[in-house]
């Protein structure tokens, strides 16, 4: 059963056009003109009770502009948005009881009270009773370790014990959805464990539903079993993380520093794809050859300075569907710059 029903939506933005100088800021006070910004074109999706999707896109794709219409924040310009039954902006409170929200790059919480007391206010503002406040904080409290800083001011917390509160904070009212911005942004290794450790078992444990964007490709490899991704403002793939992630997640770029040599570099089952200056990137399938396979090819007849291994990133996954497109794929439209 669809929890959240999304039809056709669209979202404009009227931006007023600046002119330079003094005549054009007098011109401006006289007549403005505007363009406009198509944020969201035209997105269609559900999702069922008790999933967990990633909604996934570059920079400027449209994730934060969609989350906020259906949160209530913002009124779509065209198109239809339900969540739990609701149209989120002509009924922000009872949408807001529907719905938890964290961003990873602000709190929800009282930047200078203790952690605790921005969840008895919460627990107000929501109007959730003692008892369940109670169950709620005791699970909530063995599972994220709450306790270790439940009387530090908010603004004392490291990332990763502020995220712990916000998530905690955002179920304390036991939403059905939850909308997660990058919730471990910013974290180490462990505390982004410990994130996604505690995401899924809300989401088997309680049914929840999660909507999940993010940059980290180890967030939805993790997470997700679905993914719904955008591009200038549409769908360009609705459908199992497996398929992409087979397809296009197991290229891994190596970047290595050498030192001089007048040989040149020559690999089996990897590809030069960029020189510069003695820094050479290189593309392989971690299917065909392992990272340390490929080193040992280089070590033969060059001295390496230095090297990573980069993960694909998001935008090169998007980049290479666009370029190579797969079935299942809905090509989006080409967008004029500037729209
Ligand atoms: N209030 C606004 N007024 C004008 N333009 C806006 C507004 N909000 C967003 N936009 C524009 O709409 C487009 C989509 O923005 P949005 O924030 O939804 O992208 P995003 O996918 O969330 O990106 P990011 O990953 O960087 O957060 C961008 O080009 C952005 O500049």
């Amino acid at each position: 059963m669809a929890i959240i029903e999304v039809e056709h939506l669209m979202k404009e933005f009227k931006i007023a056009k600046r002119e330079t100088g003094f005549l054009g800021a007098m011109k401006g006070l006289v007549k403005r003109e505007f363009h406009t910004k198509h944020a969201v074109k035209d997105i269609s999706f559900t999702v069922d009770k008790g999933e967990m999707v990633g909604y996934i896109g570059p920079n400027g794709a449209g994730k934060s502009t969609t989350i906020k219409m259906l949160t209530g924040i913002l009124v779509p310009s065209g198109g239809t948005v339900k969540v739990n039954g609701i149209v989120p902006y002509e009924n922000r409170q009872a949408n807001a009881k529907n719905i938890g929200v964290v961003f990873g790059q602000r709190t929800q919480l009282w930047w200078d009270l203790p952690t605790i007391e921005s969840f008895e206010l919460l627990k107000e503002i929501y109007q959730v009773s003692h008892s369940r406040y109670k169950e709620n904080m005791d699970t909530f409290t063995e599972i994220l370790g709450l306790d270790e800083f439940i009387n530090t001011p908010v603004r004392q917390l490291s990332l990763g014990q502020r995220m712990r509160a916000d998530i905690a904070a955002s179920l304390l009212h036991d939403p059905p959805i939850l909308f997660l911005d990058e919730p471990t942004i910013g974290l180490d290794v462990v505390a982004k464990e410990r994130m996604r450790t505690f995401i899924k078992e809300i989401n088997k444990e309680r049914d929840i539903t999660v909507i999940l964007t993010t940059h980290d490709m180890e967030d939805i490899e993790q997470l997700c079993q679905r993914m719904v991704l955008i591009d200038h403002g549409q769908k360009v793939y609705d459908g199992e993380i497996a398929v992409v992630k087979n397809r296009f997640g197991k290229i891994r770029t190596l970047v290595v520093d050498l030192e001089q040599h007048s040989t040149p570099l020559t690999l089996e089952k990897a590809e030069v794809f960029k020189e510069e200056t003695g820094r050479y990137w290189i593309r392989f399938n971690r299917e065909d050859i392992s990272a340390s396979g490929v080193i040992t090819q280089i070590t033969q007849t060059h001295n390496i300075k230095d090297l990573t291994v980069e993960e694909p990133e998001i935008e090169s996954i998007i980049s290479r569907i666009y370029q190579e497109g797969f079935d299942g794929v809905e090509q989006p439209i080409p967008v004029k710059s500037g729209s």
